[in-house]
C-alpha cells in the first residue's frame, strides 16, 4: 500500500525498473490485485501504441497503467479513455499554461499542437462484462522519441516547451486527478466528465476529418455524445462515429 502523502486512497502503486510494457505487466498481475493499482516502468523497452504501433519512451518519460476493475458494461469501461486525458489535461496544466493543451477525440493530449501524451486501453472479460481494463499512459515529459513520424501531430515533450517533471511526480499527480475521475463517474455519471473534456477539446465547433478504414468524414466538430462518440455535422447531416482517426 502507498502512504506517500498526496496519493490516493484506495490505490496502490507498484514502480519497476525495467519492463516490456506496463499494460503487459499489468495484465499478467491484474489476477493478482485485489485494488485499482497503478504500474509505472523507469525503463519501458516493448511499448504499445493504438492500433498496433510502438509507443517509444526515452529515459524520463512517464509510461505508467492503471489496472481497474470496472462494474458495467464494456461501453461503461470505455469510458475511461475520457477520463485519463482529463486527468493527464489537469495535471500538464500545473507545469504549463492550460491555453497551450488541447484533448484530440479520442485521447490524445496535445500541447502546442503536438502530442505529448497517449493512452491506451486494454481489457479482459467475456459475455460484454469487463474483468479487468487496464488504462496505459505515456507522457513525453523529457525528451521526444525518435522515429516518430506523425507529421500531422508531431511529438513534442514537456521539456521543451519549458517545464520540467519526473515520472514518479507526474504519476502521484495524475494519479489524484484520475481518482477524482472515477469518483465523480461514480456519484455523478459521465456528463461532467464529457463536459469536461468539451472544455479541452481541440478543434471544438470547427471542420475536422475523421478516417476510418471505410474511408474519410469531414464535418464541424459538434460535441461528444453520451457513448462518448464524436458527433460531426456533415452537409449530409449528423454523423456518429465510435472510432476513428481524427486530422485538423
Ligand atoms: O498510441 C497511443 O497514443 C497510445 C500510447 C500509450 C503508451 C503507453 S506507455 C504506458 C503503457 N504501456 C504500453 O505499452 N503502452 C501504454
Amino acid at each position: 500500500m502507498s502512504t506517500e502523502p498526496g496519493w490516493p486512497e484506495g490505490y496502490d502503486r507498484i514502480v519497476l525498473r525495467t519492463v516490456d510494457s506496463t499494460n503487459a505487466e499489468a495484465a499478467r498481475l491484474a489476477p493478482e490485485l485485489g485494488r485499482p493499482t497503478w504500474i509505472m516502468a523507469e525503463e519501458q523497452q516493448a511499448g504499445r501504441g493504438r492500433r498496433g504501433t510502438v509507443w517509444r519512451m526515452p529515459a524520463g518519460n512517464l509510461a505508467a497503467s492503471l489496472i481497474l476493475r470496472p462494474t458495467g458494461t464494456a461501453g461503461w469501461a470505455a469510458l475511461r479513455s475520457f477520463m485519463a486525458a482529463n486527468a493527464l489535461y489537469e495535471t500538464l496544466a500545473l507545469y504549463v499554461d492550460r491555453t497551450r493543451l488541447g484533448l484530440k477525440w479520442p485521447n490524445d493530449v496535445l500541447l502546442d499542437g503536438g502530442k505529448v501524451a497517449g493512452i491506451l486501453l486494454e481489457a479482459a472479460g467475456s459475455g460484454g462484462a469487463v474483468d479487468w481494463l487496464i488504462v496505459g499512459v505515456g507522457v513525453n515529459l523529457a525528451a521526444v522519441p525518435d522515429g516518430v513520424t506523425d507529421a500531422a501531430f508531431p511529438p513534442i515533450c514537456l521539456a521543451d516547451a519549458g517545464a520540467r517533471a519526473t515520472p514518479e511526480d507526474f504519476l502521484l499527480r495524475l494519479a489524484g486527478f484520475y481518482a477524482t475521475e472515477e469518483s465523480i463517474l461514480e456519484q455523478l455519471g459521465f456528463q461532467p466528465i464529457r463536459e469536461k473534456w468539451l472544455r479541452g477539446a481541440a478543434r471544438l465547433g470547427e471542420e475536422i476529418t475523421a478516417r476510418t478504414p471505410q474511408g474519410e468524414t469531414r464535418g464541424r466538430f459538434r460535441i461528444i455524445d453520451e457513448a462518448g462518440r464524436l458527433v460531426l455535422e456533415t452537409p449530409q447531416g449528423e454523423v456518429r462515429i465510435a472510432a476513428a482517426e481524427v486530422f485538423f
